[in-house]
């Protein structure tokens, strides 16, 4: 069969987008691989799938799969592009959109400025929530990553966040570490893990080594992660500004039950078919 797709990035973090509304398919873990191989097939860091929701108070179910085929629970720049996704193929004429993924529901809201805003719900910082193998919860965890000690903090902001602190993101051990972390066993689902520099109380620069995807060119839940656990370590206030090597995102946060709030770019790459085999 052919597959109708539309290919979209958020800062250069990339998606295949997917009309499950409209077209019928079945996608296996196998083909979601072949299809995200840069060289042998169209290329994504996240499958971005749209299909009708379950819960009949909300308007779509947003259901992701990274490149290595694992179906997870959130996306952030996946979330903006969803929100313009929907609005160009005129699945929706809302501006303001609630859509259910495996990780909690999330209110996408279409800017007149083209922006997308995502309420991406509160952040847990319980070790449960992630899950993370630790026997209380606290600001900052110390994990032996073969033998070095590491100092983590850890956040659930719908998907599970590991956040270092690092003097310069453009030194950091993104592809050294990135991987062990990713699979340490204390992180029995695996983890996102995000290398942190603070530029100033307002201002970060950022770089997340994806479950699943590897290093991207960025990550709004990792940004989301980042912020909440440096608001709630008293290192940064908000609004921040989130540098991530494809751009810029603002992350609000009043701290607490508060939810965190993400704003910034969708664009549209092409569209395409695909033949499954
Ligand atoms: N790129 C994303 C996060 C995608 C999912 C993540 N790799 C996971 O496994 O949880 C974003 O923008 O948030």
């Amino acid at each position: 069969m052919l597959l109708h797709f539309t290919k979209m990035h958020g800062l250069g973090n990339d998606f295949m987008v997917v009309d499950l509304v409209t077209q019928r398919a079945r996608l296996r873990d196998e083909q979601i691989r072949a299809l995200a191989d840069r060289h042998f097939g169209i290329g994504f860091d996240q499958l971005l799938v749209v299909e009708p929701p379950l819960d009949p108070d909300m308007d779509f179910r947003y259901r992701i799969f990274n490149a290595d085929g694992s179906e997870v629970e959130n996306c952030g720049n996946g979330a903006r592009c969803f929100a313009r996704f929907v609005r160009d193929q005129r699945l929706t004429h809302k501006r303001e959109i609630r859509v259910e993924t495996r990780g909690g529901p999330l209110t996408l809201r279409s800017e007149d400025d083209g922006r997308v805003s995502v309420d991406m719900g509160t952040p847990r910082f319980a070790p449960e929530a992630l899950p993370f193998i630790a026997d209380e919860e606290s600001l900052t965890h110390v994990l032996d990553v073969e033998g070095e000690c590491v100092t983590i903090a850890v956040v659930s902001v719908g998907n599970p966040h590991a956040v270092l602190r690092v003097d310069d993101v453009d030194d950091a051990p993104v592809a050294h570490l990135g991987p062990l972390i990713e699979a340490h066993p204390r992180f029995p689902q695996r983890v996102n893990v995000g290398f942190m520099q603070i530029v100033s109380r307002q201002e970060i620069r950022l770089r997340v080594f994806e479950r699943g995807s590897g290093e991207t060119l960025a990550c709004g839940t990792g940004a989301c992660a980042a912020v909440a656990c440096g608001i709630r370590q008293g290192l940064l206030d908000s609004p921040v500004t989130v540098h991530l090597r494809g751009g810029d995102l603002t992350i609000t946060w009043a701290g607490g039950v508060a939810s965190l709030l993400m704003t910034g770019p969708a664009e549209r790459v092409f569209d395409g078919r695909v033949a499954l085999s």
